[in-house]
């Protein structure tokens, strides 16, 4: 192996120190505390262990937390009221809620749902058109997450061609704006795309969120690329019968030769998008405050 693995888990632990001592100051100098709410519809096992992931990261950078927990077979009707009351809560800063829901509800019209200004996932239309436009709104976690660790990696991308494999409008359209922003040549990639392997390695910079386990082998890999992994596919343990083992996109071992830096599964991606869920939830409360927004935290 040559390619530098980079610490998403290390980084994202920066992030919220960051998130932390900016929190600390807005309650010392403006008593304000920033507020998330997180709305979980159902019981799937792997949404529940998230939200208590972000529900204990959230308190510990001493923002308040407020979880809603509604049954499966909730009504629009009810969910939306929950919604309504989130969104003209003022200690409630954030709002997210947990997707998947179940099949008779409607992602689109959940978030159409939730006050753009509290929308931390970023994934409204009026969020989506502000980063389209270059306009400053909030962006969905998981590419601000990905942006981090390249910036860090980078630092100057002008130039550089970026494929992002995956166009879904939670991560890939969003990650291929913010390349954008950073002067990439971007080109979106999809299930449709002829000739992946040669389209993929064209790129410096390739970011794989196809939703396939290690479909991205390491011949598709341009050498001296960067490559962010943000694929995660849990499967049985290979050698430990009842635990589980996570998935990347790409093939770890084979691409790790050729990249210059790779992100890991786990402990690549995955613990930015909580770090920049809190990050978001600061940032939202700043805004809507009128108080100035922590550096290095935004796109
Ligand atoms: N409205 C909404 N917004 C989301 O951002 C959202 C969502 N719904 N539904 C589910 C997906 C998935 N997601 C992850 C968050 C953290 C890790 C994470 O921390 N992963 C760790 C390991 C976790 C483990 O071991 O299971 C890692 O990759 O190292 C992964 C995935 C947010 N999502």
């Amino acid at each position: 192996m040559t390619a530098t693995v980079i610490d998403g888990k290390a980084f994202a632990a920066k992030v919220r120190g960051q998130v932390a001592e900016h929190v600390a100051k807005l309650k010392e100098e403006h008593g304000i505390t920033p507020g998330l709410a997180v709305v979980l519809v159902g019981e799937d096992p792997a949404s529940e262990v998230y939200v208590a992931a972000k529900h204990r990261q959230t308190v510990e950078v001493g923002m308040a937390s407020f979880e809603h927990k509604l049954p499966a077979d909730v009504s629009e009707d009810a969910l939306f009221e929950v919604i309504d009351k989130l969104n003209a809560d003022p200690k409630v800063h954030g709002i997210l809620c947990q997707f998947p829901v179940p099949d008779h509800l409607s992602e689109r019209r959940v978030v159409a749902r939730i006050d753009p200004n509290k929308d931390v996932d970023g994934l409204s239309v009026a969020n989506a058109g502000l980063l389209a436009s270059g306009e400053t709104g909030l962006v969905s976690c998981t590419p601000l997450g990905c942006l981090m660790l390249l910036r860090d990696q980078l630092g100057n991308m002008s130039g550089m061609n970026a494929v992002v494999v995956g166009r879904s409008n939670l991560f890939g359209k969003p990650m291929a704006q913010l390349l954008l922003q950073e002067n990439c040549t971007v080109t979106i990639a999809h299930s449709r795309t002829k000739d992946l392997a040669e389209v993929c390695g064209r790129a410096d910079i390739l970011v794989a969120a196809v939703g396939r386990a290690e479909m991205v082998q390491g011949d598709w890999v341009k050498p001296g690329a960067t490559v962010i992994d943000v694929g995660i596919t849990r499967i049985p343990h290979p050698e430990k019968p009842g635990k589980s083992k996570l998935l990347g996109d790409v093939e770890f071992g084979s691409a790790s030769n050729v990249a210059a830096a790779i992100t890991p599964v786990p402990g690549g991606v995955g613990p930015m998008t909580i770090a920049c869920l809190l990050a978001n939830t600061l940032t939202a409360c700043c805004r809507s405050n009128g108080l100035p927004e922590p550096e290095g935290l935004t796109a």
